[in-house]
């Protein structure tokens, strides 16, 4: 019989494998940002997280101490003062900032963690091009965007890459390093390296829709969706077949609330666009529905399931 065993990764930065990247500057405090900045923080680096308001910036911040205690209960389970020792200076190397060009002007790293949305992508990068340092290496976080094109307007191609973290970040261990058709070899070396610094296992995908993970999960969720909509199954026995005949932490439509059908949707609607031929991305009614009704799943309360706040 195949043994398992639980791996728990020591993050910090004593141990953690060096990297030439000491300045990392994360532009968006949302669910991913403040992961990315956690981690990173864990690891050693010095860490500028920016967003737009002072308001998202604190709440970003009191996520992050949530869950630098749920890591060091695990990792200083013996030794709860190291734990906290341990949140306090991670916590101590995350600075806040609400301009985004200043912030990039002392980073190694620029990580964008912000709306998937490819104007207001370039709008960001068109500006930090202009002020960040010639050595700044320029990395999107985006789930379905073409770094390409998101590359497009800056002058910096050759230093710019995809690093694609999973929700939640300080638990998901894959980090997927995107080299667009001008990454430089030097640049994705580097990415790699970061990645791993950061306590990540890295694969490497070309710049191509989805990359590796979502380009599988989302036709596997919009076929479930498709399931369900069609009375084939409950969601409750859709997600308890997947997560116990094929071993998912998540059931598909848990993890759809999950991640948000907002997001969802978004993603679907972009590929439809760019592949009408393709029936796996067409429209899904229920999915229009739910989201049209402000049904966006675990943020509202409710999607195919109702949640209770904590
Ligand atoms: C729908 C229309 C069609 C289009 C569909 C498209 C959908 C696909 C595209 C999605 C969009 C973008 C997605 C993105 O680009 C890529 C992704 O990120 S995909 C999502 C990947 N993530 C997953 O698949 C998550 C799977 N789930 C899990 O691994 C687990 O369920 C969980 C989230 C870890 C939670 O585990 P549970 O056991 O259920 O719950 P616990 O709360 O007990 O947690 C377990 C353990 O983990 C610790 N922990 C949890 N969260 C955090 C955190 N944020 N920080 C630190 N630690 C955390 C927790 O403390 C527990 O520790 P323990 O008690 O075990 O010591
Ligand atoms: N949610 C997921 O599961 C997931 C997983 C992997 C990748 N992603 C990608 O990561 C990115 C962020 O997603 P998220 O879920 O963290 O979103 P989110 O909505 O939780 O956070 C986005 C944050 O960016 C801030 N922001 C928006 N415009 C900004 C700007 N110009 N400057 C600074 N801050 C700005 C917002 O105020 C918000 O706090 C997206 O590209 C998304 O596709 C999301």
């Amino acid at each position: 019989m195949m043994q398992f065993k639980v791996i728990v990764r020591n993050f910090s930065s004593s141990s953690a494998m060096q990297s030439a990247i000491k300045n990392v500057t994360v532009i968006g405090g949302g669910l991913m940002g403040s992961g990315i900045a956690q981690v990173s923080a864990q690891a050693g680096q010095n860490v500028t997280l920016v967003d737009v308001s002072n308001d998202a910036l604190a709440k970003a911040k009191k996520s992050i101490g949530t869950n630098l205690s749920r890591v060091a209960k695990k990792m200083y389970k013996d030794n709860p003062q190291e734990g906290e020792k341990f949140v306090n200076d991670s916590l101590g190397r995350i600075n806040t900032a609400t301009d985004a060009a200043e912030a990039s002007k002392s980073a190694d790293l620029v990580v964008e963690a912000i709306v998937e949305n490819i104007g207001v992508k370039h709008k960001l990068f068109k500006q930090l091009d202009g002020v960040a340092p010639s050595h700044t290496i320029f990395a999107s976080n985006t789930s379905s965007l073409s770094i390409n094109e998101i590359a497009s307007v800056v002058k910096r191609k050759d230093k710019f890459g995809g690093l694609h973290f999973f929700n939640p970040v300080p638990v998901m261990r894959l980090l997927e390093v995107v080299k667009g058709s001008e990454t430089s070899e030097a640049t994705y070396k580097t990415m790699m390296e970061w990645g791993k610094s950061v306590g990540k296992t890295c694969i490497t995908c070309k710049d191509t829709p989805g990359f590796v993970v979502n380009r599988l999960l989302v036709p596997y969720i919009c076929e479930a969706i498709r399931l369900y909509e069609r009375g084939d199954a409950s969601a409750r026995d859709i997600d308890i077949a997947m997560k116990l005949g094929a071993g998912y932490p998540m059931g598909p439509l848990e993890l759809a609330d999950y991640v948000g059908l907002d997001t969802n949707k978004f993603i679907l609607d972009g590929w439809h666009k760019k592949f009408p031929d393709q029936q796996l991305f067409k429209p899904i009614p229920l999915l229009e529905k739910l989201v049209a009704e402000g049904k966006l799943g675990v943020k509202t309360g409710e999607g195919f399931y109702k949640y209770e706040k904590k």
